[in-house]
C-alpha cells in the first residue's frame, strides 16, 4: 500500500490551494532515499558540478515517523523549521521535489519564472471541473491559456489604482461589521467579549469580497446569517477536508469510499453558490440591454461584458477568486488582532497613527489608508509571522536550472517553505517576536525581500493582492479606532496549526473596549 501510495502521489506537486493536501501528501510520501549528508549541501569545493543526487534527502520512513508518531501532520510549518536545522537550506524529498527554505535561495528560484510560471499539477482539482463542462480558473489554467486569462483577470484587481476604486465598497462593508462588533460584544456577558472572532472575520471577508465580485451585498453581516453563505462556507470546508483522502486513496476506490462523494459535494456547493450570482448578474445586465440602458458597474459586470469570456469559463474563474478570497484575507485579520491584543505598546502606537491621520469622523478612503506605514507595517509583519500560505511551489518546465550551486533538470519540482523563510534568523533577528518596525521606511536598513512574500511573486502572483491589502488595512484601521483590543485570559495558549492555511489551533475570544470615538 504505502509503496502504491508513494508511486501514485510521485507525479503530483505542490501548490497551496491543491494544497495543503498535496503539499502534505509530498511531504508524507516523500522519497524512499536515505539521507546523504547535509553538510554536503553547503561544500564548495567541488570540481563536478553539484546536482540533485547530492542533496540531503528525507527519507519514507522518517517522513511518516515526523508525521504520524512526532505529530507534524498539522503542523507543516514547524516541520520546515525542524527539517531545515536537519538538513539545511535545500534538500530533497524524495518525490523529485526539492524544498527551499532561505529567501537567498527563493529569490533565485523567483528570479527564474518563467513566462507562464507552473505551480504543479492541479488535476485533483479538474477532475470537477470536467465533469460539470466548468472552464478553468486563474488557479487549474496553465501554460498561455492561464496567461491569457490572468490578463483579464488583472484588469480591474490587480493594479493599485484598480483597488482604490473598491474603497466606498468596502467601506460600507467595513461599517456594517463594525456595527455587529458592537452587536456582538452587547450580546456577552461582560459586554465587550467577541468569542470565535475568526468566524466573525470569515463572514467579514466573504461579504468583503462578494461585494466586489458580483457587485450586490449577501448579508453576512447581519444578525442571521442567510442560509446560502453558511451552505457556502460549509462546501469549502467539505472539499478541503476531504482532498487528503481523495489524494491517498485509488480512483477506483472513488464509489467505494464516502470521501469522493463528500469531495465533489463541496466543490458542488462552491460552484452553486457562485453560479446563482452570476446568473443573476446576467439576467440584470440583461434586462439593461433590454432597456437601452448603459452596462456598468465592477468587476462582474467587466468580465461579462467586456471580454471574450464564456459564462463557462466565467464560473470557473469567479469560483476561484471567492475561494481563494475568503480563508486567507480572514485569517490574517485574526492573526493580526491576536498579536495586537498581546502587544499593547504596538497597539497603542498605531492608534496613535490611525486617531492623527485623519479627522476623528472621518472615514479613509482607499487613497488615505495607504499613507498610514505603520498600519500597513503592521499587516506585513503579521502576515510575516503567520503567512497564511505557508509553502507554495515552483515546477520550470521548460529549462535546466542552476539554484543554491546545484544543477536541476527541467520539471523539477521546487517546495517554497514560506514559514521557514519568514522566521529565518539571519534575516529577522528575534524572528517569533512581532515587530512591525522592521517594515518601516525611516532610515533603518530593511529586510531582504524575499524573506517575506506572503502573496508570492511575479506574473503568477496573488491577482487579489490589492484588493486583500485593501480590505485589512480599512477594517484594522475602523477596529483600531473604535476599540482596544485586549486578550481574553480564558483562552489558553494560542497557536498556530496548518489546513490548507494556517489558522489558530482554537476558537479566538477577543474583548473589543469601546474607546468612546464614535457612535
Ligand atoms: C491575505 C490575503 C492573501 C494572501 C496571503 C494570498 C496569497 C496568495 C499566494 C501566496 C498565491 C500564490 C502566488 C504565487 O504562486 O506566486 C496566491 C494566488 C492567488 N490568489 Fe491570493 N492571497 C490572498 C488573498 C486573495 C484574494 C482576496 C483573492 C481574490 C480576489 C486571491 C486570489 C488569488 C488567485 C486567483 C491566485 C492564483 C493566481 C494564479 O495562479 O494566477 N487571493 N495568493
Amino acid at each position: 500500500m504505502a509503496a502504491w501510495l508513494s508511486r501514485s502521489l510521485k507525479q503530483k506537486n505542490a501548490s497551496w490551494l491543491q494544497p495543503c493536501p498535496t503539499a502534505i501528501a509530498q511531504v508524507w510520501f516523500s522519497g524512499m532515499g536515505r539521507a546523504s549528508s547535509a553538510s554536503g549541501a553547503l561544500s564548495v569545493f567541488q570540481d563536478k558540478p553539484r546536482t540533485v543526487e547530492d542533496l540531503p534527502r528525507v527519507t519514507f520512513l522518517e517522513m511518516i515517523y515526523r508525521m504520524v508518531f512526532q505529530g507534524f501532520y498539522n503542523r507543516i510549518h514547524e516541520l520546515q523549521i525542524y527539517e531545515k536545522q536537519l538538513y539545511g537550506p535545500i534538500y530533497r524529498d524524495g518525490l523529485k521535489s526539492v524544498s527551499v527554505n532561505t529567501p537567498k535561495l527563493l529569490e533565485e528560484i523567483m528570479r527564474n519564472d518563467e513566462k507562464f510560471p507552473c505551480r504543479g499539477d492541479m488535476s485533483l482539482w479538474k477532475d470537477y471541473r470536467d465533469m460539470r463542462g466548468f472552464g478553468y480558473g486563474p488557479f487549474t489554467e496553465e501554460g498561455e491559456k492561464w496567461y491569457n486569462l490572468r490578463m483579464m483577470l488583472n484588469k480591474r484587481m490587480l493594479h493599485p489604482k484598480d483597488s482604490v476604486q473598491y474603497g466606498g465598497v468596502i467601506n460600507d462593508v467595513v461599517t456594517d461589521f463594525t456595527k455587529r462588533m458592537y452587536y456582538l460584544r452587547q450580546c456577552s456577558p461582560t459586554g465587550d467579549l467577541v468569542t470565535d472572532v475568526a468566524n466573525e472575520l470569515y463572514q467579514f471577508s466573504l461579504e468583503g469580497i462578494a461585494s466586489i465580485l458580483f457587485e450586490t451585498r449577501l448579508g453576512c453581516l447581519e444578525k442571521e446569517i442567510p442560509a446560502g453563505t453558511q451552505d457556502f462556507i460549509n462546501a469549502i470546508a467539505q472539499m478541503f477536508s476531504n482532498s487528503m483522502a481523495v489524494i491517498v486513496t485509488p480512483k477506483w476506490s472513488r464509489n467505494l469510499l464516502p470521501y469522493w462523494g463528500r469531495y465533489i459535494a463541496g466543490w458542488e456547493g462552491i460552484f452553486n453558490f457562485a453560479i446563482e450570482l452570476i446568473d443573476k448578474k446576467m439576467e440584470d445586465i440583461q434586462q439593461r440591454v433590454d432597456n437601452s440602458q448603459d452596462v456598468e458597474g465592477e468587476y462582474l459586470t467587466y468580465l461579462l461584458s467586456n471580454t471574450q469570456m464564456s459564462t463557462k469559463d466565467v464560473y470557473g474563474s469567479i469560483a476561484e477568486l471567492l475561494l481563494a478570497g475568503v480563508d486567507t484575507t480572514s485569517n490574517t485579520l485574526t492573526w493580526t488582532l491576536h498579536l495586537l491584543s498581546r502587544n499593547p505598546h504596538i497597539q497603542d502606537r498605531l492608534y496613535e497613527e490611525v486617531s492623527t491621520s485623519v479627522p476623528a469622523d472621518h472615514i479613509p478612503s482607499a487613497a488615505e489608508i495607504t499613507q498610514m506605514p505603520y498600519l500597513k507595517a503592521v499587516i506585513k509583519e503579521a502576515l510575516r509571522m503567520y503567512p497564511v500560505v505557508l509553502m507554495n511551489a515552483r515546477i520550470f518546465t521548460e529549462k535546466n536550472v542552476v539554484i543554491g550551486g546545484y544543477q536541476f533538470p527541467k520539471k523539477t519540482a521546487f517546495m517554497l517553505c514560506h514559514y521557514a523563510i519568514s522566521h529565518d534568523e539571519d534575516t529577522f533577528p528575534e524572528p517569533f517576536t512581532f515587530k512591525p518596525e522592521r517594515w518601516l521606511r525611516d532610515g533603518r536598513e530593511r529586510p531582504n525581500p524575499f524573506g517575506s512574500i506572503p502573496f508570492g511573486f511575479g506574473v503568477r502572483g496573488c491577482v487579489g493582492r490589492r484588493i486583500a491589502e485593501l480590505e485589512m488595512y480599512l477594517v484594522l484601521f475602523r477596529l483600531i479606532r473604535l476599540f482596544e483590543i485586549k486578550p481574553d485570559p480564558a483562552m489558553g495558549e494560542l497557536k498556530a496549526i496548518s489546513r490548507t492555511v494556517l489558522i489558530p489551533n482554537q476558537q479566538v475570544n477577543l474583548h473589543f473596549v469601546d474607546r468612546g470615538c464614535e457612535a
